[in-house]
């Protein structure tokens, strides 16, 4: 630093940086004015050899008229500021991995089971209050445990991932598509109506034939049922997984409607 004796009669031109000298002087000098103390206040100086120091000052106006001043190096001040600024990444960066991670099936990344009844509830309330009819699709593939026993569980694993990308990639941003468990998946399709959503489910299946396994094409029951006013997820999933044992009764790969009495 510098020696002793050294800054008596020196200006403050001589000490600080140029942006420390405008902070000093503007907001500085005038707060002790008027408060008569500083404290804590972050500068940057240039040292005997004109080297930047970073410092914390501590002022104070006295009686007599004086000013008392004390610096301390700070010196590790930024380093410490960049390690925390660091940490907050890495840890934001973490939290929104967890939060995939808590919402999201590992297999397919489709919404897994919780997320989906979270999101859909919320739909719903929303549809409510807007006074919209949301779509709710029970999807479930047909004879799902042949395939496993005739091609394997990999392969099993296999139709899973590639039926969760079709379904991703064939909705829209706005619906909620979720692997809802085992070979089972939910669709909601928000704002829609009864020609639309089985215009949809047409589309669907034969879209879905396109996945292929050994000769044949895969097929999926689907159940649906269009929110008609006020009700809760659990009762339109009732409805909806009710329609798609009504599709497997039926001989499976359609679609079957829930209707409301
Ligand atoms: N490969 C694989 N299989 C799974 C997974 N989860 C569930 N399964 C299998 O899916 C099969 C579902 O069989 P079932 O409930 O009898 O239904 P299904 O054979 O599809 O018959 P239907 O639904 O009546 O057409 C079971 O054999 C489960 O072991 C998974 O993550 N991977």
């Amino acid at each position: 630093m510098w020696p002793p004796g050294d800054l008596i009669g020196k200006s403050a031109d001589v000490i600080f940086t140029q942006s420390s000298r405008i902070f000093f002087q503007s907001y500085l000098i005038p707060t002790l004015l008027h408060e008569k103390i500083c404290e804590e206040m972050q500068l940057i100086i240039f040292n005997a050899l004109g080297v930047r120091i970073p410092i914390t000052v501590n002022a104070r106006l006295s009686e007599d008229g004086c000013i008392y001043w004390s610096f301390f190096n700070a010196s590790k001040r930024d380093q410490l500021y960049e390690e925390l600024i660091k940490t907050r990444e890495t840890l934001e960066d973490q939290a929104e991995k967890l939060m995939l991670l808590a919402s999201t099936d590992e297999l397919t990344g489709l919404l897994n089971r919780r997320e989906m009844k979270y999101r859909s509830t919320l739909a719903l309330e929303q549809a409510a209050r807007s006074k919209q009819s949301v779509g709710l699709l029970v999807l479930d593939i047909d004879h799902f445990k042949k395939i496993n026993d005739t091609f394997g569980h990999l392969e099993g694993d296999r139709v899973l991932k590639e039926l969760g990308g079709l379904l991703k990639g064939f909705c829209r941003q706005t619906d909620f598509v979720s692997r809802f468990g085992g070979e089972e998946f939910l669709i909601m399709l928000p704002d829609t109506n009864k020609s639309d959503t089985e215009l949809f489910c047409q589309r669907l299946h034969k879209l879905i034939a396109q996945i292929k396994l050994g000769d044949s094409g895969l097929t999926v029951s689907i159940g649906v049922s269009i929110s008609a006013k006020d009700i809760s997820f659990t009762s339109l999933f009732t409805q909806a997984d009710n329609a798609m044992y009504q599709a497997k009764t039926l001989g499976r790969n359609r679609t079957e409607l829930y209707l409301n009495a």
